[in-house]
């Protein structure tokens, strides 16, 4: 024990040789960039003088290279300037009895949209975590407000209370009980082949499983009409019928469903999670929370412990504000991820910024300490009641509960909460509490974007709290992440848009972040997606159209300057290639990689653009899209071949469509031009021909399929319509 004691809980290395790979680079890119606005400066000037190219197609090409390589530069200086990686040793931590309470929060919206028995799935897995029970709360967020799910939950508790007790017995490993009983028995469970008790303990819970699961989906039947947006907030304790004694074996379920009215803005999940800081706070206020989004399953039940091991490393727990796992996702195929829906360049991405100050919240999957989220550190000593509720608002037992320092003192009729505490629950989860007070602006999940986790981490980091990031060979937690088009083009528009009103808010994370943070860690927050679409103009239509009338963008192959493009180019693609090997993936991932870039870019990227600056002249108000969760088998069929679902809407397709046609057609009536003036215009042909090449799968979608997951006629009429006028547009500037 006293050697043990001794041994750290948790390792931090830095990646040397990615490292050393990564400095230089960024040190030759770099260099190449500046190289190239040398040039860029020195023949601007002198198409000033001679007029010989048009001015503004040749201005929109270099705002769209100062746009790429601000891009670049933010991206690469973040992620890849440190790279770390943390080994935790969960069997150092002290004994059960110092470990300290976890309150865990699930969010659900929508009953139909998000099947509850996914959702309980999620439930229980977090329910059978390897973690003192006495010591964890399992909170559950309906914001639809729906008996469907509030019945599942309580079904989900009756079925729990022989699960728990399993798993524990049985020291499982996968503890979702869908994922249990539809994994390879043998590696589920391998120790215990040929236990006769085991098999018989097994078969009594796989038959009350399809039991719980059967009653479950007869009651999903109503789940749409089910759904409400005009409801009073109600709070339950999940138990049996005997309400004075819980038992010792199962941690507290609590369901949780906040107002709504119709003429209220409920601020989406950042509403919520307010709701929920303020709910746990009255009944069991443990110091560290839990953040997962119902689609997204506790697979290793040592998560909690795992994140412990960081929390209570001497050297940095002070300091550490939340511990972030990645996202990983159980129904996808990582030979053929075609949609990369795993995202795995993000998570590449969070290794990177690790070794700054931390990783921002991903939504799902991380442990947060209560006080970082309050703000407690930052009040006033000797701050008085009156300006204590402007900031947390009106509840008395609400800040008592702060300064309660999260010790466990629990009222004695949270069971079954009534009088003074039923009254109390109800206002913490009204609709109107918010109002008047610092909740969403300072204290609490921030509002006013739909990436309430990214301006919550920015805000965070602001203050001075770090972050850690945790990525254990076994995946902590499992999810459901898009498997199609349209599903993946909706949740990136979403991503997309929040990174956007972020930097059109006040809290613009150069501006914010750059005078209050590393500049480095700020540089994450800047990676803004859908500044993609200004060099999608510079890249993907400007130089295709001064092809067709043989005008020169870029230097001749002749000229020294050609080597300089050609290096850049080449350079980031190899850095790409390099950057997906090292994580583990394939070349063909890498292409796949830049594929779905190239369409997000002319989707995603595109309405994310559109709606964030349409809200900020007050012209639109945002909505939060759910990512779809209902699985549908066709489809699913084409994503286990390998093939592109084009079953999305048109107004996602027609963009890309539009633009690939584009290509297409510049290039091929281009080819007799590139003959004749091979010498000036061949970095212009590789361009569209790069992008015909990446996107050919749209090509195929358009003519080639037959298929009912093809792309529509009618999508590609229209998009030949407006690549005409992409055409017509584009020749008009080059008047200019
Ligand atoms: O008004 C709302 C909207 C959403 N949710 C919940 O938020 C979660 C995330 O929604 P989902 O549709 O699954 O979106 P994703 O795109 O998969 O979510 C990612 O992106 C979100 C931010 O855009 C983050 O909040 C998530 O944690 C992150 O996983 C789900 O549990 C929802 O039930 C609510 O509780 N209330
Ligand atoms: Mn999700």
């Amino acid at each position: 024990m006293e050697s043990s004691t001794k041994l750290p809980v948790h390792v931090c290395h830095v990646k040397k040789t990615e490292m050393v790979i990564n400095r230089l680079h960024i040190f030759l890119h770099g260099i190449a960039l500046l190289a190239l606005f040398y040039y860029r400066i020195i023949t601007f000037s002198l198409i000033i003088k001679t007029k010989e190219t048009p001015l503004v197609p040749y201005l929109i090409v270099i705002v769209s290279e100062i746009v790429l390589s601000f891009l670049w530069v933010m991206h690469q200086l973040a992620t890849q300037w440190r790279p770390v990686k943390r080994t935790v040793y969960p069997e150092r931590l002290p004994e059960d009895d110092k470990l300290p309470p976890i309150d865990v929060f699930i969010f659900t919206a929508h009953p139909s949209q998000e099947p509850s028995l996914q959702v309980m799935n999620t439930v229980l897995s977090a329910m059978s975590l390897d973690y003192p029970p006495d010591k964890l709360s399992v909170y559950l967020s309906d914001d639809g407000g729906s008996y469907v799910t509030l019945y599942a939950v309580r079904e989900a508790w009756n079925f729990a209370r022989l699960w728990i007790p399993f798993c524990r017995k049985y020291a499982l490993k996968i503890r979702c009980p869908e994922s249990y009983f539809s994994a390879d028995v043998e590696s589920a469970d391998e120790k215990f082949t040929g236990c006769s008790e085991f098999a018989a303990d097994r078969k009594i819970i796989e038959k009350n499983y399809a039991e719980f699961q059967e009653a479950l989906e007869k009651n999903s039947v109503n789940a749409n009409a089910s759904y409400s947006r005009n409801h009073p907030s109600r709070i339950e304790v999940i138990t049996d019928e005997d309400k004075d004694s819980y038992p010792k074996e199962m941690p507290l379920l609590v369901y949780v469903a906040r107002e709504k009215r119709p003429d209220h803005h409920h601020h989406f999940k950042a509403g919520a999670l307010n709701v929920m800081l303020r709910v746990s706070a009255l009944m069991s206020n443990a110091p560290y929370l839990l953040v997962l989004d119902c689609d997204m399953y506790c697979h290793d039940p040592s998560s909690a412990r795992q994140a412990m091991c960081i929390y209570l490393d001497s050297e940095i727990s002070a300091q550490i504000g939340w511990v972030q796992f990645p996202q990983k996702f159980h129904n996808i195929i990582s030979e053929h991820d075609i949609y990369d829906s795993g995202h795995n360049s993000d998570w590449r991405g969070l290794q990177g910024v690790d070794g700054l100050r931390g990783p921002m919240m991903c939504g799902s999957n991380f442990f947060i300490r209560r006080g970082a989220i309050y703000g407690t550190d930052r009040i006033q000593k000797d701050i008085d009641l009156k300006q204590l509720k402007k900031s947390f608002g009106s509840s008395n037992e609400f800040i008592r509960s702060i300064y309660k320092n999260c010790k466990l003192q629990l009222p004695e009729d949270r069971l079954n909460p009534a009088g003074a505490l039923q009254n109390e629950l109800q206002l913490l989860s009204s609709c109107t509490y918010d109002n008047d007070t610092e909740w969403g602006k300072e204290v609490g999940y921030l509002y006013n974007t739909v990436s309430e986790d990214m301006v919550t981490s920015l805000v965070l980091h602001c203050r001075g709290w770090t972050s850690a990031y945790v990525d254990p060979a076994r995946p902590c937690f499992l999810g459901v992440c898009p498997t199609n088009l349209n599903d993946m083009l909706v949740q990136q528009t979403r991503w997309a848009l929040g990174a956007m009103q972020i930097a059109l808010s006040r809290f613009s994370p150069l501006i914010y972040g750059g005078l209050r943070m590393s500049i480095l860690q700020s540089m994450f927050y800047a990676q803004v997606g859908s500044l993609y679409v200004v060099p999608l103009c510079g890249l993907a239509v400007i130089p295709q159209i001064c092809l067709l009338y043989g005008i020169p963008l870029y230097p001749k192959v002749s000229d020294p300057f050609f080597l300089l493009f050609a290096f850049i180019f080449i350079s980031s693609q190899f850095k790409h290639v390099q950057e997906v090997f090292s994580y583990g993936d394939s070349f063909r991932h890498a292409i796949i990689e830049l594929r779905v870039w190239m369409m997000r870019s002319g989707a995603s990227y595109v309405y994310a653009f559109w709606e964030a600056m349409m809200e900020w002249i007050g012209m639109h108000k945002t909505n939060f899209v759910l990512t779809g969760k209902v699985v549908d088998k066709e489809r699913a069929k084409l994503y286990e071949q390998g093939i592109y679902d084009f079953q999305a809407t048109p107004l996602l397709l027609v963009p890309m469509c539009s633009l690939y046609i584009f290509n297409l057609a510049t290039f091929i009536i281009g080819i007799p031009m590139i003959f004749h003036k091979g010498d000036e215009l061949l970095a212009q042909a590789v361009l569209p021909f790069f992008g015909i090449i990446v996107n050919y799968h749209l090509l195929e979608g358009m003519v080639f399929r037959k298929d009912s997951g093809r792309i529509a006629l009618s999508v590609s009429l229209l998009s030949i319509a407006i690549s005409s006028v992409i055409f017509c547009c584009g020749s008009l500037l080059l008047l200019y």
